[in-house]
């Protein structure tokens, strides 16, 4: 990466933006002019791209015991991933915000479902199982909060010649509220 802090910067930046653009009750002519300020920023942006958004690869997720997920994407959560063996886990202090709201003040469950599957598949990946997800089986147990401390757990269950079976969760402030087991099915690349 070209230059970590610059670009750490400008994706924080970006991540508040999208949030302002999500809650902003400013006149026609002001978002007029917001629209316009941000289509020049972007022309600045595309004066060199990526040809992707830059992210760790599969090969280079073997074996690693903390990585950083989604940390260029201001579209999806960043999660900071840790593995210890066959558990694996992503803590987001301060939970998530309206912009992931499914049911009023609550996560919306798809969102629950991409970081359970985030984690499991990269739990799999430490462990040198190159893998997609095949089946994905989820129980939604309890709301999950806005705002609210998450952390999203895995355990490596099973591996077998070509399926890997992993648990998976979401704790909300203490409280499991969404309990999962993925059937990922290990692939060549
Ligand atoms: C940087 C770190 C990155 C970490 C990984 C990132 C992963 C990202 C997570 C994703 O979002 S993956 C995207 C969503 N998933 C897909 O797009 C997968 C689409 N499906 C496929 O490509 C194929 O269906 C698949 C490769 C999963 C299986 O096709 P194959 O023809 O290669 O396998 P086959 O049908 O022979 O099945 C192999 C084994 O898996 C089992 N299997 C396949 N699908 C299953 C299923 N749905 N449920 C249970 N078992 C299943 C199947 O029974 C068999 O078990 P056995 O080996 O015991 O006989």
């Amino acid at each position: 990466m070209e230059n970590d802090d610059a670009r750490a910067r400008l994706v924080e930046a970006g991540r508040a933006l999208v949030d302002a653009i999500g809650r902003t009750g400013v006149d026609d002519a002001a978002l007029t002019e917001a629209a316009d300020r941000l289509r020049s920023v972007e022309a600045l942006l595309r004066a060199i791209e990526h040809e992707r958004v830059p992210r760790i690869t599969y090969d280079d997720a073997v074996g690693m015991e903390a990585y950083s997920w989604q940390r260029w994407n201001v579209v999806l959560p960043h999660l900071e991933m840790r593995f210890d063996g066959i558990k694996g886990s992503a803590e987001l202090p301060e939970g998530l915000n309206e912009l992931y709201e499914g049911p009023t003040g609550l996560l919306h469950g798809g969102i629950s479902v991409v970081l359970i599957d985030a984690l499991v598949t990269s739990l799999a990946q430490f462990h040198g199982l190159r893998n997609v997800t095949a089946g994905l089986t989820i129980n939604f147990r309890k709301p999950t909060l806005l705002h609210t401390p998450l952390t999203v757990e895995a355990v490596l269950e099973e591996v077998h010649d070509r399926k890997v079976i992993v648990s998976g969760s979401l704790v909300s402030d203490g409280k499991t509220t969404v309990e999962a087991t993925a059937v990922l099915v290990r692939v060549e690349r």
